[in-house]
């Protein structure tokens, strides 16, 4: 059995010309949760359409589980629960009219509604109308139903799109479960890398419809460069003494002397018994790094390829 959930090769998608996806090669492994980020219009919905069988692609492919979604449509889809954009829902009953009547439709088994309800921390709510929920209490509900079906893949297309930081906070802390708990892999799309970067494990970013960037969340932290800060007495010559000893880039601010790149611990102590041996004082000695946000940010808007 493919170990990909998802899985897509060259999968493209043009409206007039203009192609809004292009050439994703998704790969999303079982039990992982996978963070697909870009900024709006990056084609994010375009591919969780294609994906969920919903549009077709103009180019390439999309598998399920190791089957190809064009040819297996309907037993593929049924191992796979979603939520894109809002839910929808009849405002004037209750949750569990709600999910009684989807459950009709997929005919799962009635006890199934109790045990959604129980996953998505609404049961205490579920005999209320519907109409009086929160954004968040709403959108639980909309993953309440997409489990209605055991799936073993949840799509969720920017779930916390307009919650405010505690519903933000219910609804990861409940993807975060999906996993572990219930054996469910899950793509969760978003603008924001913080809102996924303490759940995924992977994350891939989109920019104009191409995928710019695939790995881990630790991999892209590796990339946020990091630099040294010194501050030290007489800085200038202390900076005459680093280029004599070797040292290629540093460049002097505000703050001190910046040396970009990651350096050793061996690297580091070298320097400073430099310094110290050239009679200078060392006041501070920092790493800074970019933060994984700053990072995003550049890949999407500045254009860095990784
Ligand atoms: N039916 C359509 N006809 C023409 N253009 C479309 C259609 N659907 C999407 N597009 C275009 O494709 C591009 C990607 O849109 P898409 O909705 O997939 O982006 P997104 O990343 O999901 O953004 P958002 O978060 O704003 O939904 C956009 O430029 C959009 O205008």
């Amino acid at each position: 059995m493919s170990n990909w959930v998802i899985e897509t090769k060259g999968l493209s998608k043009s409206y007039k010309g203009r192609f809004a996806v292009s050439n994703l090669n998704l790969r999303i492994s079982r039990g992982d949760i996978y963070g697909f980020l870009g900024p709006n219009g990056a084609g994010k919905t375009t591919t969780i359409r294609m994906l969920l069988g919903l549009i077709k692609p103009s180019k390439g492919t999309v598998e399920l589980f190791g089957r190809p979604l064009k040819t297996d449509r309907l037993p593929l889809l049924r191992k796979v629960g979603s939520l894109v954009e809002y839910p929808s829902y009849y405002g004037h009953l209750t949750a569990v009219d709600n999910l009684e009547a989807i459950r009709r439709i997929i005919d799962a088994p009635r006890a199934r509604i109790a045990e959604v309800l129980e996953i998505v921390g609404l049961t205490k709510e579920a005999r209320r109308s519907v109409k009086g929920y929160s954004l968040g209490m709403k959108q639980r509900l909309g993953i309440a139903s997409a489990l209605l079906g055991q799936p073993e893949l949840l799509i969720l297309d920017e779930p916390t799109n307009g919650l405010d930081p505690s519903g933000i906070l219910e609804i990861r802390e409940l993807i975060k479960s999906m996993p572990a708990q219930h054996g469910i892999t899950v793509l969760i799309s978003s603008h924001l890398l913080s809102e996924v970067e303490q759940m995924a494990g992977t994350v891939g970013i989109i920019r104009h419809g191409e995928l710019v960037f695939q790995d881990t969340i630790a991999r892209l932290q590796e990339q946020a460069q990091s630099s040294i800060q010194l501050r030290v007495s007489e800085p200038e010559e202390a900076m005459l003494k680093l280029f004599r000893h070797g040292v290629e880039e540093a460049v002097m601010t505000a703050s001190g002397i910046t040396l970009p790149g990651a350096w050793s611990d061996a690297e580091m102590a070298e320097l400073v018994r430099t310094l110290v041996a050239g009679s200078h004082d060392i006041y501070r000695i920092e790493e800074k790094r970019k933060s994984l946000e700053e990072l995003f940010l550049q890949i999407v808007e500045g254009g860095a390829r990784l």
